[in-house]
């Protein structure tokens, strides 16, 4: 019974335990901190404010490390197994703590079980490789060293995922990092630290060794420095937003793996095939209500065709369903009060500079109704900032050219569209945008989960993606072989 299944996560006060060397644990503080429901701006769960894990997962990791890879890839299939058995309840947690719509919840939770497999396959090919080197290839050597370079765990990952995916985005931390035979100390979004410690409780139940995976709960503005400066810290897995900025300035010498914001733009050009394009802005705006990464969050059309995409856009967006992530209506309320006044506060200033709403500007707590500006200016904070939120601005631009200098601009650099049916235009554009990745003719995406994802300038440091992933959360090691003699092959 799923209930049963996750019956030991609660403490006797209705709090969730954290997580340490294998145990549920229940705080000696015993502070709390309240998940509030975004769509009735109630406390729907609690976690509890906890201090460190870092020991435990040195000493686990020790013995993980000496753990064959294909053993630790049948200990990730049985994790995944468990996640897609006790999949609903982790969904559940989705729609109540962080209002995504039901269907959208729970197959959040099937890929993150779909990447744990794919990662424990790839990492028993890739990380079964290494590398032979041999001296005589530099001037003045002779073939008397043989270098062999393998691939060593980095010791214990801190993984600080955000709250709009915190099971996917927490999954592709933990995958990468215990295939690569490190120990993970987590610390979930706060909103999503309900879906977390369900998720924990899979990796539990899969018999992952004790202590190998740790669940730090508490807000990060008060713990944050602490786990992030911790001296048994060996690497960080980060993505959110602005906060990875400063985490990245403090952090000291270790590996960054860092997902930060964006403002991905996209370019509709004057030959674009404007029904694709118009399906693209509606669906990479407002999914989610706007609340990812990688949704749009300015489009950039040339003058020639904007009446056309306006037109076609506003007609698509009066008929998203506003409402409950229960219902799975398309735009649900965003994630906290602050979120909601701060958006307000971008479309505000939106309108005093003039901006052309296309759609009233409408608001219930946190359920913002779509809001599509037209007519906006450079001036306007809506053109450079993250609403994350369903607010989409349309710029119109005169040239492509100003509308790649309008990117490039940006203090972002995540990802890009651009719409034309020109493959040699749609080339030019894609080399010409400063971003980590340029989508020809559809809205960006960081899916599916094994393609390279990374942020240029403050989007971010390095590159996640399953491949991509697994090869940060190792050191490279080389082993010289000094021969008494040169020995060149075959005679
Ligand atoms: N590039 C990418 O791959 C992605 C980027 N994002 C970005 O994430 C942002 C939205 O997510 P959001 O959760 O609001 O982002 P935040 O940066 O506010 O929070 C992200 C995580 O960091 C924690 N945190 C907060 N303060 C600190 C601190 N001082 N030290 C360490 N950890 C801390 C948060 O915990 P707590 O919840 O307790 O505050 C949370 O777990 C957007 O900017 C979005 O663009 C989102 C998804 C993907
Ligand atoms: O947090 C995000 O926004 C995700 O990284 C987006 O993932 P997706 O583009 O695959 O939905």
């Amino acid at each position: 019974m799923t209930e049963d299944f996750y019956s030991e996560i609660k403490t006797s006060t209705g709090a969730f335990k954290w997580y340490c060397a294998g145990e549920w644990l229940e705080s000696t503080s015993a502070k709390t901190v309240a998940v509030l429901n975004p769509s009735t701006r109630q406390k729907e769960f609690e976690v509890q404010e906890v201090d460190s894990a870092f020991a435990a997962a040195k000493e686990a990791q020790k013995a993980w490390a000496k753990t064959p890879l294909c053993e630790r890839a049948e200990v990730l299939h049985r994790v995944a197994a468990v996640m897609r058995e006790h999949a609903q309840p982790i969904a559940d947690c989705l729609v109540k703590e962080i209002a995504k719509p039901r269907k959208d919840s729970l197959s959040e939770v099937i890929r993150s079980a779909d990447l744990i497999d794919y990662t424990a396959e790839e990492g028993l090919r890739s990380l079964g490789q290494g590398e032979l080197l041999n001296s005589d290839s530099f001037p003045g050597q002779t073939r008397n060293k043989l270098c062999l370079v393998s691939k060593v765990p980095l010791g214990v990952v801190l993984a600080i995922p955000p709250f709009n995916y915190p099971v996917n985005l927490a999954v592709s931390k933990l995958a990468p990092a215990l295939m690569a035979g490190n120990a993970v100390v987590l610390k979930p979004p706060s909103q999503g630290a309900a879906a977390g410690v369900h998720m924990v409780q899979c990796f539990a139940a899969a018999g992952l060794p004790k202590g190998l995976v740790n669940m730090v709960t508490g807000k990060g503005s008060e713990i944050g420095d602490y786990l992030t400066q911790h001296a048994g810290v060996d690497c960080i897995s980060f993505t959110g937003g602005d906060t990875g900025v400063s985490i990245a300035r403090k952090a000291g010498m270790v590996p960054l793996q860092m997902e930060l914001g964006g403002k991905d733009a996209c370019i509709i050009c004057s030959d674009a095939d404007i029904g694709l394009a118009a399906k693209a802005v509606i669906k990479g705006g407002f999914s989610y209500s706007g609340q990812r990464c990688t949704a749009v969050k300015l489009v950039l059309v040339h003058k020639d065709v904007a009446d056309d995409l306006v037109a076609k856009v506003a007609a698509g967006v009066a008929k998203l369903r506003v409402g409950a992530p229960e219902d799975d209506a398309d735009i649900t309320p965003v994630v906290s009060e602050s979120s909601a006044n701060f958006i307000e506060g971008l479309v505000e200033d939106a309108r005093h500079k003039g901006a052309k709403f296309l759609t009233p500007y409408k608001r219930e707590g946190n359920l913002i109704w779509p809001t599509l500006l037209d007519d906006v200016t450079p001036e306007m904070r809506i053109a450079w900032e993250e609403p994350f939120g369903p607010v989409l601005p349309i710029v119109r631009v005169d040239t492509v050219q100003q509308a790649i200098d309008h990117c490039n601009a940006s203090k972002f650099g995540l990802q890009g569209c651009v719409f034309t049916q020109d493959i040699n235009q749609a080339i030019a554009i894609s080399d010409a945008m400063e971003t980590g990745t340029v989508q020809i003719n559809a809205a960006p995406a960081r899916g599916p989960d094994h393609f390279p994802f990374q942020g240029f300038r403050e989007s971010g440091i390095g590159s996640q993606g399953i491949r991509n992933s697994l090869a940060m959360m190792v050191k490279t090691k080389s082993t010289v072989i000094n021969l008494n003699q040169p020995s060149y092959a075959m005679g």
